[in-house]
């Protein structure tokens, strides 16, 4: 309907400050890497993520991405280490693409943009007792990004792209367990670390950002497999989800560390 139309007219990225005004703040992600221009700290260490594959419970359908929740009602599954002053629970993963092959990652390495992005989702559980309260604190959150490039069919996430059929639809799950993120991971765990915010509303700066230097590989075939999830639901005409990155937005001044 032309009001369904006019309301995904009004949700992309350049309207979102008339409604989040954080949009235009400080430390917004994704941003532009500047490989150059990045600082070589030496006392940040190696990431040290520790999952269990019991942590994973369902894979779904939100309508802007395709996400697997993970149990973090206890410290099962974390993160610590590289950048990070204690332990950060995971709490979910999920992928960003565009509508072609050419342009789907948030962030960027010196201008160049991978065909699509992973963040694995952390939260700060050692000093919050809730993801939407660490979602309000500086330090809140952390986000794993791992870029993906185009290449060969990658065997890992085919235990994710072969059960989109089943969750086409917008609020779609199903359940998924025995996965462990870590085999999404690169051989390297070199990072470029930076604080910044959540790239969907409500945009907040609460995100310790670690973006991996090394991609994983995806082949055209896993993200069309992507591309024909839907953003709509069963009551809505079908519109496919083809693209849910955000630009990258100003650095505005921010210091991008690399271990
Ligand atoms: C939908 C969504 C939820 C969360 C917690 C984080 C993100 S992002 N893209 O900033 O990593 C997206
Ligand atoms: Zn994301």
């Amino acid at each position: 309907s032309h009001l369904t139309l006019l309301l995904q007219y009004f949700t992309g990225p350049a309207h979102w400050k008339e409604v989040f005004p954080v949009a235009n703040g400080d430390r917004q992600s994704p941003i532009d890497i500047k490989t150059e221009e990045t600082k070589y700290d030496p006392s940040l260490r190696p990431l040290n993520p520790n999952y269990d594959p019991a942590s994973a419970k369902i894979i779904l359908n939100n309508g802007h991405s395709t996400s697997v929740e993970f149990d973090d009602t206890v410290n099962k599954s974390v993160l610590t280490g590289g950048p990070l002053c204690g332990t950060y629970r995971l709490r979910q993963i999920h992928f960003h693409w565009g509508s072609n092959d050419e342009a789907g990652s948030e962030h960027a390495v010196d201008g160049m943009k991978y065909a699509a992005e992973l963040h694995v989702v952390h939260w700060n559980a050692e000093k919050y007792s809730s993801f939407v309260e660490a979602a309000r604190q500086s330090d809140g959150l952390a986000v794993m990004a791992v870029f993906l490039k185009i290449g060969e069919c990658n065997p890992q996430l085919k235990k994710i792209t072969d059960r989109l059929d089943t969750i086409r639809i917008k609020g779609k799950r199903a359940l998924f367990t025995n996965f462990d993120p870590s085999c999404l991971l690169p051989k390297s765990l070199d990072y470029w670390t930076y604080f910044g915010s959540l790239t969907v509303p409500p945009l907040l700066e609460s995100v310790i950002w670690i973006v991996l230097r090394e991609p994983i590989s995806v082949c055209s075939e896993q993200l069309a497999q992507f591309r024909s999830l839907l953003s709509t639901a069963e009551d809505e005409v079908a519109c496919c989800l083809l693209r849910n990155y955000r630009p990258p937005q100003p650095l505005k001044g921010r210091e991008v560390r690399r271990n």
